[in-house]
């Protein structure tokens, strides 16, 4: 049987415009996948998985989804995650979190579903937080998704700052019980996933009380509904919190408690406990309650990389289709691809994409590496794994908010309709600014951490830098960028070092002149977080390199090279007046730079649909194939895009019958009336 859409296999049906690039391809797409994804295997996991999927109509969108209302489509949502909880353990290794990633992306697409955060936000903290006997008890029964959870820490007056989360969870002795309680309208938990409507359990973080001593976050199981009738338990208030900006499928909600019991047992104690006498066991790390949300940082740099990778997939293969104006030959016009400003406006982000998902795969093992220190008592890689999440978090995030609205601009009016499904991706993705911590917020806890750095480094400690931020203590060597990337990375390493050591000195400074810790640090935040993101920046180009370094096929390096040194030049180009202003860079080298970054361009143009290609996503998961009811149709692997879109605009229900009720009731009156 042929897979979907295998790499270089040319399909007499497809668009010829498309057949012509995929033609001039100089490297497999298969053997591109492999580097992406990580192995032969996995990516060969990954078509057996769509190629199954394709196989199940049950699996497949009963209806174009933008044109569904909310109830119908957290009902469409539904009635696919149940369906492909049949299928899920013939088709996927249950255990394995990137095929459950991938198997429900194809699925559910970008609009959420009642058991999104099941797996991603409620299972997680329980395997972290909770103990062998906690897990006994309820984590086989989540597996096999005889429960649904979620996790509810925000509250409708605080997210950022989780040590003033209002929620409580006062210890009885006389009980041996927690008793949580929501005491304002403005401790209502607010915003969690799946919580609404779907959710019969929760991990959700209240203050601890003990004695009437507040000993700060801490997470409890709390069943919400009962199993039978699904009706929230008595001293619950839930409910959804209404339509948002995108992730509609899913039912965010609201949860208060009104003195409600839990036993003691309740509390995740794996790292920490309370006693029967009420005494506390500390956990190893002070931040121990937080490990979780590492856990889901670390896994957004790779997650964001792909919902980029997905709208520019669909942006790139529509521009090798859409002919509009001239260049030399007049007597056909040109594929809107081959204008340098197209390229540019789509190529960096290509190159970002492939760079997120190397750098999301390093990061995922790290938090691997710090899982299996945790679970043995060693707390110590806690600071620095943080630190980075943070900036990456923040980084990648709004990096890739802005190279999906440019694949939407590049993809013209079309872009804007609801057709192109681009808008729906920018709506999931641009909620990671938000969620796991806003990205100010994680911003300045980087800064902290590079502060602290800085401060070392002057006092001449530079041994005790971590190997993260060793560059803040190297001497300053003026570079030659024609060496290639190691002399990038020195730039780049002099930009990020000049930054932090400029914010840090102007906090000293503010706080020499008698100004407040807190306020100083205020005074400097927009400084610091430049500080922070150009570190970020920096990580994601050694990740890169790193990975480019490792490669042996030769023609996958040799275009991977070219990507590399267009995300270099773009990177140092965006941010070289930090270099021009201290003279670190002279006007010569920045004019290399961009002569640099439009020769990448013009290396890239021959490879860039197989570049995207090789992603692999199915049409299934674009939402790219009308006939079989998935509605979005600029992304198609065929590239037959018009007569597709003209399909997309008959099966409007608006189309299904020519005179609505809004003419009949109001236009029609209205121009009878202008008559008379
Ligand atoms: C197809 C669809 C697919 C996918 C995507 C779709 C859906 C997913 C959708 C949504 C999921 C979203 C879920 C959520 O959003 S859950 C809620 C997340 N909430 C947050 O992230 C809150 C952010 N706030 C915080 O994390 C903390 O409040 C804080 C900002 C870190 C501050 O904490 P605080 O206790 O006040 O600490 P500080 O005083 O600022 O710092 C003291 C000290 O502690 C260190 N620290 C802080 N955090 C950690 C940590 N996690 N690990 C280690 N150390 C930590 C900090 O660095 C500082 O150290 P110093 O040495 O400087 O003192
Ligand atoms: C799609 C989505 C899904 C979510 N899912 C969940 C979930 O499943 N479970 C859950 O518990 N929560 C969830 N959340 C909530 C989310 O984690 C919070 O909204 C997020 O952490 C931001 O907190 P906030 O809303 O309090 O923002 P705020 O902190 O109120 O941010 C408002 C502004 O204040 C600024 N600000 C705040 N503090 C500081 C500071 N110290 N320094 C400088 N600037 C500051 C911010 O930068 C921002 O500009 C979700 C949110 C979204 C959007």
């Amino acid at each position: 049987m042929t897979m979907v859409f295998l790499n270089k296999e040319i399909r007499d049906g497809d668009n010829p415009d498309l057949t012509e690039e995929r033609k001039t391809a100089t490297f497999d797409t298969n053997k591109m996948a492999e580097v992406i994804y990580g192995s032969e295997k996995l990516a060969r996991r990954r078509r057996e998985i769509s190629q199954a999927v394709s196989l199940i109509p049950e699996l497949a969108d009963s209806k174009p989804l933008p044109f569904l209302s909310r109830n119908e489509k957290i009902l469409e949502s539904t009635r696919k995650v149940t369906a492909l909880n049949e299928h899920l353990p013939r088709l996927i290794n249950m255990n394995d979190e990137d095929e459950a990633w991938h198997i429900h992306s194809e699925v559910i697409g970008f609009e959420g579903n009642p058991l999104a955060l099941h797996h991603s936000l409620f299972i997680p903290p329980l395997v972290i937080q909770g103990s062998d006997e906690q897990h006994e008890k309820w984590l086989g029964r989540a597996k096999r998704r005889e429960i649904i959870g979620c996790y509810a820490q925000t509250e409708l007056g605080h997210g950022s700052n989780i040590r003033k989360l209002e929620t409580t969870a006062t210890y009885s002795l006389s009980t041996q019980e927690f008793i949580l309680h929501t005491p304002t309208i403005n401790a209502l938990k607010w915003w969690p996933g799946a919580l609404g409507k779907s959710s019969n359990h929760a991990v959700v973080v209240a203050s601890l009380i003990i004695k009437e001593q507040n000993y700060g976050p801490h997470l409890f199981m709390v069943q919400i509904r009962d199993e039978q009738s699904h009706e929230p338990l008595p001293g619950i208030a839930v409910g959804d919190i209404g339509p948002k900006m995108a992730f509609n499928g899913a039912d965010n909600g609201f949860l208060g408690f009104n003195n409600f019991r839990i036993p003691r047992g309740n509390l995740l104690n794996r790292h920490c406990n309370v006693e029967v006498d009420g005494t506390y066991v500390r956990p190893p790390h002070d931040k121990m309650n937080y490990a979780g949300m590492i856990r889901v940082r670390s896994r957004m740099a790779a997650e964001q990389g792909t919902f980029m990778a997905q709208a520019l997939t669909i942006a790139v293969r529509y521009s090798a289709v859409r002919r509009q104006g001239f260049l030399e030959n007049k007597s056909q016009e040109v594929k809107v691809l081959d204008y340098q400003t197209q390229q540019h406006r789509l190529f960096p982000a290509i190159a970002r994409s492939y760079a997120f998902i190397f750098c999301g795969f390093e990061t995922i093992q790290k938090y691997e590496t710090l899982q299996n220190e945790m679970n043995s008592g060693n707390v110590s890689l806690m600071a620095d794994l943080h630190a980075l999440t943070s900036g990456i978090k923040s980084v990648v995030t709004y990096q890739t908010g802005e190279g999906i609205e440019q694949a939407r601009m590049a993809c013209g009016g079309h872009g804007y309709s609801m057709a192109s499904y681009i808008s729906e991706i920018y709506g999931c993705a641009i909620g990671g600014c938000t969620y796991e911590g806003e990205n100010m917020v994680m911003l300045l806890q980087l800064a902290r951490y590079l502060v602290k750095s800085v401060e070392l480094a002057m006092r001449g400690k530079p041994g005790d830098l971590g190997p993260m931020v060793a560059y803040l203590a190297y001497p300053d060597i003026k570079v030659d960028l024609v060496t290639g990337p190691e002399a990038y990375v020195k730039m780049f390493q002099h930009i990020s070092k000049r930054q932090s050591i400029k914010a840090t000195e102007k906090f000293h400074r503010k706080m020499e002149s008698g100004v407040s810790r807190d306020e100083a640090w205020n005074q400097c935040a927009v400084e610091l977080t430049r500080a922070s993101r150009l570190h970020t920046r920096l990580y994601i180009i050694e990740t890169f390199i790193r990975r480019v370094d490792s490669i042996e096929d030769l023609s996958i390096k040799m275009v991977l090279t070219d990507l590399m040194n267009l995300h270099l030049n773009y990177e140092l180009l965006d941010v070289a007046s930090y270099a021009l202003e201290d003279g670190f860079m002279s006007s010569t080298q920045m004019g290399f730079i961009k002569n640099q970054l439009y020769s990448s361009l013009e290396k890239i143009r021959p490879n860039a649909v197989s570049l995207v290609d090789s992603f692999q996503f199915s049409d299934l998961q674009l939402r790219s194939n009308l006939l079989n009811f998935l509605f979005q149709v600029l992304g198609r692997r065929d590239g037959h895009v018009y007569q597709n879109l003209f399909e997309w605009a008959k099966s409007s229900p608006l189309n299904q019958t020519e005179v609505l009720p809004s003419v009949t009731q109001y236009l029609k009156p209205m121009m009878e009336k202008a008559k008379l």
